[in-house]
């Protein structure tokens, strides 16, 4: 399995370009399959998470070519409803693909999707709204049978703002007879963005971005092109690596107001922060200043910040408190970073660190995607070598990670890579 190596304690500086946001992209890819066109999505990140999302529109029977950073689908030749479970178990938004394949074909066949190992990750929500549009399920051999005669526009609301049931049934919903409410959707810059997408197929879709969204269904859709937002996720990690590191960042294609609880974070915390429409530049302090930080749905702090934070706050001035209350198992990053010497102790849904001086270099594991971020921002500012094992989690979400902070003048090599990781 391939690794990282970061040799800590250079200042990061310089620019930095942010590709697409992986959780905007995945749900558009998928949401290719609703339509029998041919659809082009620009600005896709070189992530591992697209190259899944390829294979399985591909084993589904799409047509799927990529130029640069240009995919088009080519889903007029889709003759199968049935994702295998070994492309399912590749990761959780191969969920996506319950709502366009049952809006496009009444029938679908999946197993339970894969994902970080964040804790518990049900798809009762998803199910409940598929249901409430006419959808029956069945359950056997690992398999959920999802069967509808049509689906019928419903008014439907989440017991939970859930990213993943909001955009499956936004997409089930887009053909269904007559018009969908969701309530209490969840108003993520991605829901915003599949919307976008949609109603530029031609799906009347209005209210994303808010906590009610009305869909009408419509019969047809039309082939388009389609660029999808930069990533705040991104963003944030590379605005705390300027600030981990004292640096001195910019960071260009980037949406400020996406990541706006992030900047506020950063500022309490002491760091310089400016910007306009399209960029942001990070000025670091030798010293940050400890801050307590809750997750919460957008338009809260995002929850897959909150480990590059907890990395940040352990060479903090002083305790800080970080609440996790999207995920119930997102800490496993507590552990590795006091290989590194960190002092955190786990009280239930909250972690409580102590800043401490310095970091120590050690060999750390990436338990799932955003802990192995948080282990290379240690690393970067970490005394003497980190070795940051297993990950493949990292490369299903940075794009060029090692080549983006190898330019600002970061320490990072990967080594050991195997050609099919
Ligand atoms: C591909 C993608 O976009 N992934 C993001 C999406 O994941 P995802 O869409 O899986 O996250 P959700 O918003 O659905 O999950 C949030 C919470 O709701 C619970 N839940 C969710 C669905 C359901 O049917 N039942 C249920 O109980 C989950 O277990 C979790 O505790 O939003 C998360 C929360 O911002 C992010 O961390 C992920 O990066
Ligand atoms: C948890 C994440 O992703 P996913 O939902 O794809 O597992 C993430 O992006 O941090």
């Amino acid at each position: 399995m391939s690794s990282f190596i970061v040799e800590g304690g250079n200042r990061l500086t310089g620019e930095v370009e942010i590709s697409g946001a992986k959780n905007a992209v995945l749900p558009i890819l998928a949401g290719t399959a609703l339509s029998s066109g041919e659809n082009s999505i620009h600005q896709v990140p070189k992530l591992r998470d697209v190259r899944v999302m390829k294979e399985v529109l591909e084993s589904l029977g799409a047509e799927v070519s990529q130029e640069d950073d240009v995919i088009t689908v080519n889903s007029r030749l889709i003759d199968s409803c049935e994702i295998a479970e070994a492309l399912m178990r590749k990761m959780r938004a191969t969920v996506f693909l319950m709502g366009p394949l049952l809006a496009r074909f009444n029938q679908v066949r999946i197993s339970q999707p894969g994902g970080c190992s964040i804790g518990p990750r049900p798809i009762d929500l998803h199910i409940k709204g598929l249901k409430a549009l006419g959808a029956k399920f069945t359950e056997g051999h690992g398999y959920l049978e999802v069967k509808a005669d049509k689906l019928v526009g419903a008014d439907i609301h989440l017991d939970f703002p859930s990213v993943g049931a909001t955009e499956n049934i936004m997409m089930a919903a887009t053909k269904a007879k007559g018009t969908t409410v969701l309530r209490n959707a969840a108003k993520e810059p991605e829901i915003i963005d599949l919307q976008n997408f949609l109603n530029c197929m031609g799906a009347e879709i209005r209210g994303a971005g808010t906590d009610m969204i009305k869909i009408k269904g419509v019969e047809k859709l039309q082939s388009i092109n389609y660029t999808v937002i930069p990533d705040r996720i991104e963003t944030g990690t590379f605005m705390v690596a300027a600030a981990i590191t004292n640096g001195e960042v910019l960071l260009q294609n980037v949406i400020p107001e996406h990541i706006e609880p992030v900047i506020a974070k950063l500022i309490e915390a002491g760091v310089e922060i400016k910007y306009d429409q399209d960029q942001i530049k990070v000025t670091g302090v030798p010293k940050v200043k400890a801050v307590d930080v809750k997750t919460l749905p957008y338009p809260g702090f995002p929850t897959d910040m909150q480990p590059q934070f907890m990395a940040l706050l352990s060479v903090a001035e002083g305790t800080s408190v970080i609440t996790e209350t999207i995920f119930e198992n997102r800490f496993k990053h507590a552990d590795e970073l006091r290989r590194m010497g960190a002092d955190i102790k786990i009280e239930s849904r909250s972690a409580i660190i102590e800043g401490i001086d310095n970091l120590s270099g050690t060999v750390v594991e990436a338990s799932d995607l955003r802990a192995g971020a948080a282990l290379v921002l240690a690393g970067l500012v970490a005394e003497n070598k980190t070795e940051i094992k297993d990950i493949y989690h990292i490369d299903r979400g940075y794009e060029d990670l090692e080549e983006k902070i190898d330019r600002l003048g970061g320490q990072i090599s990967r080594v050991k890579e195997e050609p099919n990781e």
